[in-house]
């Protein structure tokens, strides 16, 4: 696989199977560092899935060490639509992957791997995170409510839960927040009850799939896989299949995102994630560890639904609607959650839990010299502006308020580790992009034209 690093575009290097595979061995020698950490980063920000305490250990990371960040012009890139290179501020086109200037592309977006390929190098490490469709819903509902014409429409999610179809037209507005979130973030398309043209273009995008009607070609004619340098490899079996239907349209796109993601970390084993995250990148766990970010009030109980072994009746019933309702993004979930669940098998069950307690060992640590309180606090205890979460949806966003009397060493790292995600992305903006001074027009005149040029 070395020799496809040097290979030029994307089509070459992102093979099904073969990266992947390579990148998931685990280090054997946790003491030795015979590795260089990677710091050629594509992070999928998920929505509601525990991403934005990812993004905090990226920003920190890439801060510290003065790596460049593909930023938006806001804070998305251009969200719902599928991700542009154009979007990213400072994007000029690069043919060599070698030339492309950034480290870490981390932002809202809507996946697809060409326009990323654009702006990333090919042989970045490419990963995400997904949540339990149910814990995820919880969340969607309280902070999309207004946004997603559906969840308004619904009283309670048990209400949008128990008739969804009553409240849900795919195309009306925000509703790619009411159902399957991290399949559309993913930029999957919907499995066929449509059907795909056997002609596909040469990309690497499953959403560039042609689709059409389902009036059209017969069930033996439904797919091709595209004509990439996937084509070159064995097609999965199932590709050829007369039977293609939407589950195997569905094997298909996870196989084609493992071809693509070297890790897809689990909210539910977030601290588990983090350590194989560590590993496969050759950071050191002090690298990894951060404070959990954008939480919201009274989710507590929601979290880790998959861990709960006394949930409710009521509860259970949610959790299994919004599985069914959210079919996709269950797939998609226990697809990794048992990849993760393999690789940690490869690293050592002992060994992860040594590097579990330890990281949270870390953690502990740092709430108890950093924060007031020592956890995350109601926004109204949060004056400062810098560390003020932003405030959306209908329930208040958790931030953090820093403990007084703080060396400034301190203060700075724990500030690091406060920062919310939009604030942090400011200060990387206006560090990536100073503001050039505007000298009054009278003085710019004076000035040499070296200087005006
Ligand atoms: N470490 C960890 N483990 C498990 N869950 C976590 C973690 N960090 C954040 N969260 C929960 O993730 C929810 C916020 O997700 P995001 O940051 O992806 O949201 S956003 O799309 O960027 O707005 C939000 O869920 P809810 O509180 O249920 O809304 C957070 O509580």
């Amino acid at each position: 696989m070395a020799g496809d690093r040097t290979l030029p575009f994307f089509s070459l290097s992102r093979l099904p199977g073969l990266q992947l595979r390579q990148s998931w061995v685990p280090s054997l020698r946790p003491t030795v560092k015979s590795c260089l950490p990677r710091q050629r980063l594509v992070f999928l920000k998920t929505h509601k899935s525990g991403s934005s305490s990812v993004l905090n250990l990226l920003h920190r990371y890439g801060d510290q060490r003065g790596l460049r960040f593909a930023l938006p012009a806001h804070y998305q890139f251009g969200y719902p639509k599928l991700f542009q290179a154009s979007k990213v501020k400072g994007y000029h086109p690069q043919s060599s992957d070698t030339k492309k200037p950034f480290h870490i592309l981390c932002h809202h977006m809507r996946f697809n791997l060409k326009e990323v390929l654009q702006v990333m190098p090919s042989d970045s490490f490419f990963f995400s995170i997904v949540r339990d469709p149910a814990a995820l819903a919880r969340s969607a509902f309280s902070y999309y409510k207004s946004t997603s014409s559906a969840f308004r429409k619904a009283p309670s999610l048990a209400a949008f839960l128990s008739s969804p179809r009553a409240f849900y037209r795919p195309g009306d507005r925000g509703n790619y927040y009411a159902r399957n979130l991290l399949w559309f973030d993913f930029g999957l398309p919907s499995p066929p009850e449509t059907k795909v043209s056997p002609h596909l273009p040469r990309d690497p995008n499953p959403l560039q799939l042609h689709i059409v009607p389902s009036s059209g070609a017969g069930p033996g004619t439904l797919f091709q896989p595209m004509t990439t340098a996937a084509n070159r490899h064995e097609q999965p079996a199932s590709f050829g299949s007369s039977d293609f239907g939407p589950s195997t349209f569905i094997q298909w796109a996870l196989a084609w995102l493992d071809s693509v993601f070297d890790l897809v970390m689990v909210a539910e084993y977030f601290d588990e994630s983090l350590v194989l995250l560590a590993d496969a990148l050759c950071w050191s766990l002090d690298d990894v560890v951060g404070f959990m970010h954008n939480a919201q009030a009274g989710s507590e109980q929601r979290l880790s639904t998959v861990k709960q072994s006394m949930v409710k009746g009521e509860e259970q019933q949610l959790t299994a609607r919004a599985r069914a309702w959210n079919n996709l993004d269950w797939a998609l979930y226990t697809h990794f959650n048992r990849s993760l669940w393999a690789r940690i098998q490869q690293y050592g069950q002992h060994r992860l839990q040594r590097a579990v307690a330890e990281l949270r060992a870390r953690r502990d640590a740092l709430a108890k010299r950093c924060l007031m309180g020592g956890k995350a606090l109601d926004p109204k205890y949060i004056t400062d502006k810098k560390l003020r979460p932003f405030q959306f949806g209908s329930a208040k966003v958790l931030g953090y308020v820093l403990q007084n009397g703080l060396s400034q060493k301190d203060r700075e790292e724990c500030e690091r580790l406060a920062t919310p995600e939009l604030q942090y992305k400011d200060k990387l903006d206006a560090k990536q992009f100073p503001p050039t001074v505007s000298l009054p027009l009278k003085t710019s005149r004076l000035l040499p034209h070296w200087i005006t040029n």
